[in-house]
Protein backbone atom coordinates (compact mmCIF):
# COMPACT_ATOMS: atom_id res chain seq x y z
CA UNK A 1 0.00 0.00 0.00
CA UNK A 2 2.48 2.25 1.47
CA UNK A 3 4.64 1.38 -1.72
CA UNK A 4 1.87 2.08 -4.48
CA UNK A 5 1.32 5.92 -2.72
CA UNK A 6 5.29 6.17 -3.08
CA UNK A 7 5.11 4.87 -6.79
CA UNK A 8 2.11 7.45 -7.06
CA UNK A 9 3.86 10.39 -5.95
CA UNK A 10 7.31 9.76 -8.15
CA UNK A 11 5.26 9.52 -10.91
CA UNK A 12 3.47 13.17 -10.20
CA UNK A 13 7.15 14.75 -9.08
CA UNK A 14 8.26 12.87 -12.49
CA UNK A 15 5.39 14.40 -14.39
CA UNK A 16 5.86 18.17 -12.83
CA UNK A 17 9.72 17.64 -13.37
CA UNK A 18 8.99 16.71 -17.27
CA UNK A 19 6.79 20.00 -17.12
CA UNK A 20 9.41 22.63 -15.45
CA UNK A 21 11.96 21.03 -18.36
CA UNK A 22 9.31 21.50 -21.57
CA UNK A 23 8.10 24.66 -20.05
CA UNK A 24 10.69 26.30 -18.48
CA UNK A 25 8.98 28.97 -16.16
CA UNK A 26 10.59 32.18 -15.99
CA UNK A 27 11.01 32.87 -12.39
CA UNK A 28 11.84 36.34 -10.76
CA UNK A 29 13.90 36.10 -7.45
CA UNK A 30 14.61 38.92 -5.06
CA UNK A 31 16.71 36.48 -3.10
CA UNK A 32 19.76 37.23 -0.76
CA UNK A 33 23.86 38.02 -2.22
CA UNK A 34 24.53 34.68 -0.53
CA UNK A 35 22.14 32.41 -2.61
CA UNK A 36 21.85 34.71 -5.94
CA UNK A 37 24.37 31.70 -7.43
CA UNK A 38 23.13 28.73 -6.10
CA UNK A 39 19.73 30.20 -6.90
CA UNK A 40 20.37 30.86 -10.17
CA UNK A 41 21.83 27.60 -11.37
CA UNK A 42 19.86 25.36 -9.10
CA UNK A 43 16.84 26.61 -11.56
CA UNK A 44 18.58 26.55 -14.88
CA UNK A 45 19.62 22.32 -13.63
CA UNK A 46 15.78 22.00 -13.10
CA UNK A 47 15.36 23.48 -16.70
CA UNK A 48 13.49 26.85 -15.55
CA UNK A 49 14.71 30.26 -16.20
CA UNK A 50 15.64 32.59 -13.30
CA UNK A 51 16.09 36.11 -13.36
CA UNK A 52 17.43 38.14 -10.43
CA UNK A 53 15.40 41.23 -11.14
CA UNK A 54 14.48 43.11 -7.72
CA UNK A 55 14.56 46.96 -8.72
CA UNK A 56 11.17 48.63 -7.70
CA UNK A 57 11.50 50.95 -10.71
CA UNK A 58 11.42 47.57 -12.78
CA UNK A 59 9.00 45.19 -11.28
CA UNK A 60 6.02 47.21 -12.83
CA UNK A 61 6.87 46.21 -16.24
CA UNK A 62 8.51 42.47 -15.02
CA UNK A 63 6.23 40.82 -12.69
CA UNK A 64 3.62 40.37 -14.88
CA UNK A 65 5.49 38.70 -17.35
CA UNK A 66 7.00 35.96 -14.83
CA UNK A 67 5.22 32.36 -14.06
CA UNK A 68 6.16 32.64 -10.56
CA UNK A 69 7.93 35.08 -7.96
CA UNK A 70 10.49 34.03 -5.51
CA UNK A 71 10.70 36.25 -2.18
CA UNK A 72 14.17 35.95 0.12
CA UNK A 73 14.45 37.91 3.47
CA UNK A 74 17.85 36.37 4.18
CA UNK A 75 20.32 39.81 3.66
CA UNK A 76 17.28 41.90 4.33
CA UNK A 77 17.89 45.70 4.30
CA UNK A 78 15.81 48.54 4.42
CA UNK A 79 16.04 49.61 0.91
CA UNK A 80 15.33 46.14 -0.56
CA UNK A 81 12.10 45.58 1.66
CA UNK A 82 9.66 48.22 -0.15
CA UNK A 83 11.05 46.18 -3.72
CA UNK A 84 10.17 42.54 -2.03
CA UNK A 85 6.61 44.44 -0.96
CA UNK A 86 5.86 46.01 -4.46
CA UNK A 87 7.02 42.60 -6.56
CA UNK A 88 4.36 40.27 -4.05
CA UNK A 89 1.80 42.63 -4.33
CA UNK A 90 2.01 42.79 -8.11
CA UNK A 91 2.16 39.15 -7.94
CA UNK A 92 -0.71 38.91 -5.76
CA UNK A 93 -2.96 41.55 -7.86
CA UNK A 94 -1.82 39.34 -11.33
CA UNK A 95 -2.68 35.95 -9.46
CA UNK A 96 0.40 34.53 -10.01
CA UNK A 97 1.73 31.99 -7.84
CA UNK A 98 4.37 33.77 -5.42
CA UNK A 99 6.66 31.60 -2.79
CA UNK A 100 8.38 33.16 0.30
CA UNK A 101 11.63 32.00 2.12
CA UNK A 102 11.82 33.82 5.42
CA UNK A 103 15.29 33.57 6.34
CA UNK A 104 16.05 33.84 10.11
CA UNK A 105 12.35 35.30 10.63
CA UNK A 106 12.64 35.11 14.38
CA UNK A 107 16.60 36.63 14.45
CA UNK A 108 15.21 40.38 15.05
CA UNK A 109 12.02 42.31 15.12
CA UNK A 110 12.65 43.62 12.04
CA UNK A 111 12.67 40.69 10.37
CA UNK A 112 10.18 39.05 11.96
CA UNK A 113 7.86 42.25 10.79
CA UNK A 114 8.97 42.08 7.36
CA UNK A 115 8.02 38.18 7.25
CA UNK A 116 4.88 38.76 9.14
CA UNK A 117 3.94 42.04 6.62
CA UNK A 118 4.86 39.81 3.60
CA UNK A 119 3.08 37.10 4.80
CA UNK A 120 0.06 39.52 5.03
CA UNK A 121 0.57 39.93 0.95
CA UNK A 122 -0.62 36.15 0.10
CA UNK A 123 2.16 33.74 -0.68
CA UNK A 124 1.27 30.78 -2.02
CA UNK A 125 3.66 28.55 -0.24
CA UNK A 126 6.24 29.92 2.89
CA UNK A 127 9.12 27.70 3.35
CA UNK A 128 11.19 27.54 5.99
CA UNK A 129 13.06 26.00 8.88
CA UNK A 130 11.70 24.66 11.60
CA UNK A 131 12.93 27.71 13.97
CA UNK A 132 11.51 30.06 11.11
CA UNK A 133 8.18 28.29 11.04
CA UNK A 134 7.25 28.45 14.82
CA UNK A 135 8.66 32.45 15.01
CA UNK A 136 5.97 32.97 12.63
CA UNK A 137 3.40 31.18 13.77
CA UNK A 138 4.19 32.80 17.47
CA UNK A 139 4.97 36.18 16.15
CA UNK A 140 7.75 36.57 18.25
CA UNK A 141 11.16 36.80 17.76
CA UNK A 142 14.48 35.44 19.53
CA UNK A 143 13.39 31.81 18.61
CA UNK A 144 16.28 31.17 15.95
CA UNK A 145 19.61 30.51 15.66
CA UNK A 146 20.35 33.00 12.96
CA UNK A 147 19.71 31.52 9.48
CA UNK A 148 20.02 27.81 10.84
CA UNK A 149 17.64 26.03 12.78
CA UNK A 150 17.67 24.91 16.48
CA UNK A 151 14.73 23.07 16.23
CA UNK A 152 13.72 19.49 14.37
CA UNK A 153 11.28 19.73 12.07
CA UNK A 154 9.46 17.90 13.46
CA UNK A 155 9.22 20.23 16.77
CA UNK A 156 7.20 22.56 13.79
CA UNK A 157 4.25 20.45 13.12
CA UNK A 158 2.01 22.41 15.20
CA UNK A 159 2.74 25.72 14.14
CA UNK A 160 3.07 24.82 10.69
CA UNK A 161 -0.55 23.92 10.67
CA UNK A 162 -1.55 27.11 12.19
CA UNK A 163 0.59 29.22 9.66
CA UNK A 164 -1.27 27.25 7.02
CA UNK A 165 -4.49 28.21 8.68
CA UNK A 166 -3.68 31.95 9.53
CA UNK A 167 -2.02 33.16 6.46
CA UNK A 168 -3.52 30.56 3.41
CA UNK A 169 -0.60 29.71 2.32
CA UNK A 170 0.66 26.02 2.13
CA UNK A 171 3.66 26.06 4.45
CA UNK A 172 6.99 23.94 4.41
CA UNK A 173 9.47 22.85 6.39
CA UNK A 174 12.75 21.49 5.98
CA UNK A 175 14.64 19.27 8.52
CA UNK A 176 15.43 15.59 9.00
CA UNK A 177 12.26 15.04 7.89
CA UNK A 178 11.27 17.50 5.21
CA UNK A 179 7.21 18.37 5.54
CA UNK A 180 4.68 20.55 3.77
CA UNK A 181 0.94 21.39 4.90
CA UNK A 182 -1.78 23.28 3.87
CA UNK A 183 -3.37 23.08 7.64
CA UNK A 184 -5.38 20.08 7.47
CA UNK A 185 -2.71 17.80 4.89
CA UNK A 186 0.51 16.75 5.65
CA UNK A 187 2.73 14.95 3.12
CA UNK A 188 6.38 14.13 4.46
CA UNK A 189 9.51 13.93 1.86
CA UNK A 190 11.97 11.78 3.43
CA UNK A 191 14.62 12.67 0.52
CA UNK A 192 17.84 14.19 0.98
CA UNK A 193 20.60 13.61 2.40
CA UNK A 194 22.09 15.91 5.87
CA UNK A 195 25.67 17.02 4.11
CA UNK A 196 23.29 19.85 2.25
CA UNK A 197 22.83 21.63 5.28
CA UNK A 198 26.58 21.85 5.26
CA UNK A 199 26.40 24.09 1.73
CA UNK A 200 25.01 27.47 2.58
CA UNK A 201 21.85 28.44 0.88
CA UNK A 202 20.75 25.04 0.00
CA UNK A 203 17.18 25.47 1.73
CA UNK A 204 17.08 29.29 -0.77
CA UNK A 205 17.80 26.79 -3.58
CA UNK A 206 14.74 24.30 -2.13
CA UNK A 207 12.65 27.04 -2.22
CA UNK A 208 13.34 28.49 -5.43
CA UNK A 209 12.55 24.94 -6.83
CA UNK A 210 9.45 25.19 -5.32
CA UNK A 211 8.92 28.47 -7.04
CA UNK A 212 9.30 26.79 -11.11
CA UNK A 213 6.93 23.63 -9.23
CA UNK A 214 4.16 25.95 -8.32
CA UNK A 215 4.50 27.62 -11.53
CA UNK A 216 3.41 24.40 -13.42
CA UNK A 217 0.65 23.90 -11.13
CA UNK A 218 -0.52 26.99 -8.90
CA UNK A 219 -3.84 25.39 -7.75
CA UNK A 220 -2.18 22.13 -6.32
CA UNK A 221 0.55 23.93 -4.60
CA UNK A 222 0.30 20.55 -2.00
CA UNK A 223 1.73 18.68 -4.57
CA UNK A 224 4.14 20.47 -6.45
CA UNK A 225 5.95 21.53 -3.31
CA UNK A 226 6.43 18.39 -2.36
CA UNK A 227 7.35 17.04 -5.27
CA UNK A 228 10.13 19.64 -5.37
CA UNK A 229 11.33 19.09 -1.85
CA UNK A 230 11.68 15.13 -3.16
CA UNK A 231 13.07 15.70 -6.35
CA UNK A 232 16.45 17.93 -4.95
CA UNK A 233 16.31 15.65 -2.21
CA UNK A 234 17.04 12.97 -4.98
CA UNK A 235 19.32 14.89 -6.65
CA UNK A 236 21.27 14.95 -3.43
CA UNK A 237 21.69 11.45 -2.51
CA UNK A 238 22.79 10.69 -6.12
CA UNK A 239 25.32 13.61 -5.81
CA UNK A 240 26.51 12.32 -2.33
CA UNK A 241 27.25 9.02 -4.31
CA UNK A 242 30.31 11.10 -5.38
CA UNK A 243 30.90 13.90 -3.65
CA UNK A 244 33.97 14.26 -1.35
CA UNK A 245 32.22 17.05 0.92
CA UNK A 246 30.10 19.91 1.10
CA UNK A 247 31.99 21.76 -1.95
CA UNK A 248 31.62 18.82 -3.92
CA UNK A 249 28.51 17.69 -3.38
CA UNK A 250 27.89 21.37 -4.39
CA UNK A 251 28.89 20.69 -7.93
CA UNK A 252 27.38 16.99 -7.82
CA UNK A 253 24.05 18.44 -6.68
CA UNK A 254 23.50 20.06 -9.64
CA UNK A 255 25.18 17.67 -12.06
CA UNK A 256 22.36 15.37 -10.50
CA UNK A 257 19.34 17.30 -10.81
CA UNK A 258 20.07 18.25 -14.41
CA UNK A 259 20.82 14.51 -15.17
CA UNK A 260 17.63 12.93 -13.28
CA UNK A 261 15.48 10.35 -15.61
CA UNK A 262 12.34 8.80 -15.30
CA UNK A 263 13.62 5.97 -13.37
CA UNK A 264 15.61 7.65 -10.76
CA UNK A 265 12.92 10.12 -9.79
CA UNK A 266 9.88 7.63 -9.42
CA UNK A 267 12.24 4.84 -7.64
CA UNK A 268 13.74 7.54 -5.83
CA UNK A 269 10.89 9.91 -4.48
CA UNK A 270 10.05 9.28 -0.42
CA UNK A 271 6.62 10.91 0.11
CA UNK A 272 3.96 9.77 2.21
CA UNK A 273 1.26 11.29 3.95
CA UNK A 274 1.59 11.40 7.69
N1 LIG B 1 18.63 17.19 10.82
C1 LIG B 1 18.73 16.95 9.51
N2 LIG B 1 19.07 15.72 9.06
C2 LIG B 1 19.15 15.48 7.73
N3 LIG B 1 18.93 16.39 6.76
C3 LIG B 1 18.60 17.62 7.16
C4 LIG B 1 18.46 17.98 8.55
N4 LIG B 1 18.12 19.28 8.63
C5 LIG B 1 18.04 19.72 7.34
N5 LIG B 1 18.31 18.73 6.47
C6 LIG B 1 18.34 18.84 5.00
O1 LIG B 1 19.29 19.84 4.67
C7 LIG B 1 18.83 20.60 3.56
C8 LIG B 1 18.90 22.09 3.85
O2 LIG B 1 18.14 22.35 4.97
P1 LIG B 1 18.52 23.47 6.01
O3 LIG B 1 17.94 23.06 7.33
O4 LIG B 1 19.96 23.81 5.94
O5 LIG B 1 17.62 24.65 5.44
P2 LIG B 1 17.74 26.16 5.74
O6 LIG B 1 18.33 26.40 7.10
O7 LIG B 1 16.46 26.83 5.48
O8 LIG B 1 18.79 26.52 4.63
P3 LIG B 1 19.51 27.88 4.26
O9 LIG B 1 20.90 27.73 4.78
O10 LIG B 1 19.46 27.97 2.78
O11 LIG B 1 18.73 29.00 4.90
C9 LIG B 1 17.47 20.01 3.22
O12 LIG B 1 17.67 19.01 2.25
C10 LIG B 1 17.02 19.33 4.47
O13 LIG B 1 16.14 18.25 4.19
C1 LIG C 1 24.43 32.66 5.63
C2 LIG C 1 23.32 33.55 5.24
N1 LIG C 1 23.15 34.75 5.87
C3 LIG C 1 22.12 35.44 5.42
S1 LIG C 1 21.27 34.63 4.18
C4 LIG C 1 22.36 33.32 4.25
C5 LIG C 1 22.24 32.16 3.34
C6 LIG C 1 21.56 31.00 3.95
O1 LIG C 1 20.29 31.25 4.38
MG1 LIG D 1 16.53 28.93 5.33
Amino acid sequence: MEDGEQREWGAKAWTYLSSVRSLSPLIQCITNFVSMDLTANTLLSAGASPAMLHSPNESPDFTPQVNALYINVGTLSDNWLPAMELAAQLASKLNKPWVLDPVAAGASRFRLKACLDLISLKPTVIRGNASEIIALAKASFASTKGVDSSHDSTDAVEAAKSLANSSGAVVAVLGAVDFVTDGNRIVGARNGVPMMQKITATGCAFTALIAAFVAIDPSHAMETTASALAVFGVAGELGMETARGPASLRTYLIDSLHGLDQTAVISGVKITAI
